[in-house]
């Protein structure tokens, strides 16, 4: 395989990943939410100055809980294409996803008060 065709393998898989995000943004309102919320970070942070340091923090929690959606939306479309049907163990599979979003979405909401509170309280 020459190098044009590596970088055009690459490409196809950027496509296929630009895909799933399309899917998600358009499928999933969490994910949607994640984004403004996100948004507004990042916003917050530009008006206060955060150091480089917490940008590195803020970009990485942000990643994390978009990822962690991404993953919990997949799981729920593998459970709803494999397991249709009612069935406790699909039902908890699916909560285990989520409680994995809501455990990166508490956390950043504590790194998102280390970050702010302190230059909040400065400004105000
Ligand atoms: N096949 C199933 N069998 C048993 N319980 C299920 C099943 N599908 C969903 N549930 C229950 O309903 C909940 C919501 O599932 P659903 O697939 O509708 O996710 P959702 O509402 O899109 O979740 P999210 O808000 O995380 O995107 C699950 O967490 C689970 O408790």
């Amino acid at each position: 395989m020459d190098s044009r065709d590596r970088n055009q393998r690459k490409l196809i898989g950027l496509r296929f990943a630009l895909n799933g995000l399309k899917e998600v943004f358009l499928t999933e309102r969490n994910f949607r939410i994640h984004l403004i919320v996100a948004s507004m970070a990042c916003l917050l942070g530009a008006y206060l100055k955060i150091s480089w340091t917490e940008w590195a923090v803020l970009i990485t929690m942000i990643s994390l809980v978009l990822t962690m959606e991404v993953i919990n939306s997949s799981i729920e479309r593998v459970l709803d294409y494999l397991a249709p049907e009612h069935h406790p163990l699909a039902g908890i599979i699916k909560d285990m996803a989520a409680a994995a979003v809501l455990i990166t979405a508490i956390g950043s909401v504590f790194v998102g008060i280390c970050i702010f509170f302190p230059k909040l309280m400065m400004v105000l």
